[in-house]
């Protein structure tokens, strides 16, 4: 009987869910109406005594509530064994059933209807109408279980979905923040790549400068090195070198050559009467004199404290010294003025050409050395060459 009973309430339930029809909402229910419903179970005669001043407003209450009223009175009717009156008032409560929901009447409030009939039919002996009750309440009861299932996994998937979409918007969150961390990250890498190019190309530039400086220093250096700091002419060294490849080439081009070698008269009188840093002057003044009276292929050079030597490609003797003669008249003539008073300078020159020394460079200078000295001895201020006769 007990499987039977199951598997029809089953049977109903599977059809009352797939039926689905309008059905209508459960009612709100007085609070009074339902604290004496309680009263009537527990104590049926303190329910009688406020029973009246509930009838009295039970034309305005809802079906729901006079449904209640009808089982408050089949208990104190139950109570009171008053067996008829308890299924009069139970039926009356049955009848209101149609407007009422389905959820509602199957709740144990209201079902209970049919387990006080099938008591009061039990003991009437009617087994038929006490087992039909029972069976109602039983189906109202699963009806009530299955209901308040559906309710509890409609409310733990709704805490499930809750708790998913939180997760799913904590997730997300993160994922946005190692988003953001991820373009910090890249936008600092960039920053970093940047300021490591900036310092490479800064350092770069640091080191090119300072190579380029040094090179400049190097190239002063050298040239410091081939030059008069007095009178910013070739040094000793550098005519002695370039005068090797000028009488070479001479040799080989086949074409004349001549050297002068200059001194200046009494210089030791210079030094003597104006100090040594205005005799300093006078020399890079003479210098200045010798350089312009040449012409501009002539090589002019310092080769000793008051002596000059000159390499004049391409001049025989005579235009040797004829470039000698405009040299020596130019520093006679000139005014030279040191500490406000005015100088008067006479050299003397020597010269010598490849037509009459041709045994190398050093061979050449020597001829022109004697041809100078031979210029000194004779009184000075004056040119002159082996070959021609002094002026
Ligand atoms: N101020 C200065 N004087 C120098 C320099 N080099 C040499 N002298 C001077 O030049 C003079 C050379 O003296 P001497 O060799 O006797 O020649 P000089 O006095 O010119 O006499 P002569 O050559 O015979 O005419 C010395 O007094 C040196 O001190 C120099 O670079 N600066």
């Amino acid at each position: 009987v007990e499987f039977f009973e199951q598997q029809d309430i089953d049977n109903n339930l599977e059809l009352s869910i797939s039926a689905a029809p309008v059905k209508p909402e459960p009612l709100t229910i007085n609070v009074e109406i339902l604290s004496l419903k309680v009263l009537s179970e527990q104590d049926p005669k303190a329910a009688q005594e406020k029973l009246p001043a509930l009838l009295t407003l039970a034309t305005s209450l809802n079906h729901a509530e006079q449904y209640l009223l009808y089982l408050i009175r089949a208990n104190i009717a139950e109570s009171e064994g008053q067996k008829h009156k308890v299924i009069n008032w139970l039926n009356q409560a049955i009848k209101l059933e149609p407007s009422l929901a389905k959820k509602q009447l199957d709740s144990p409030l209201f079902a209970s209807a049919y387990l006080t009939l099938a008591d009061i039919y039990q003991q009437q002996g009617d087994h038929k109408k006490a087992y039909d009750s029972k069976k109602q309440y039983i189906k109202k009861y699963f009806a009530h279980l299955k209901q308040q299932k559906a309710l509890r996994v409609k409310r733990l998937n709704e805490k499930y979905n809750v708790e998913k979409q939180h997760e799913e918007n904590e997730l997300l969150s993160q994922s946005n923040q190692i988003k953001q961390y991820a373009l910090i990250r890249a936008a600092s890498e960039k920053q970093l790549q940047n300021r490591s190019i900036t310092i490479f190309i800064a350092v770069a530039v640091v080191l090119f400068l300072l190579i380029l400086r040094q090179f400049k220093i190097r190239k002063a250096l050298k040239q410091l090195a081939k030059t008069d700091p007095l009178t910013g002419l070739p040094n000793r060294g550098t005519f002695f070198t370039l005068g090797d490849s000028y009488y070479n080439q001479a040799l080989q081009s086949n074409r004349t050559l001549s050297v002068l070698m200059l001194d200046i008269d009494d210089f030791a009188a210079v030094n003597d009467s104006f100090g040594h840093d205005a005799a300093d002057q006078v020399l890079a003044k003479i210098a200045n004199i010798a350089s312009e009276a040449m012409r501009s292929r002539d090589f002019l050079a310092r080769i000793d404290g008051e002596e000059f030597a000159a390499i004049l490609p391409d001049a025989d003797l005579e235009q040797a010294r004829a470039i000698a003669e405009h040299i020596r008249e130019k520093i006679k003539l000139a005014a030279i003025n040191v500490n406000q008073q005015t100088v008067n300078i006479c050299v003397s020159i020597g010269l010598a050409s490849v037509d009459e020394a041709n045994q190398g460079f050093d061979n050449l200078l020597q001829v022109a050395e004697s041809a100078l000295q031979q210029a000194k001895s004779q009184g000075g201020d004056q040119v002159y060459s082996k070959t021609m006769a002094a002026h």
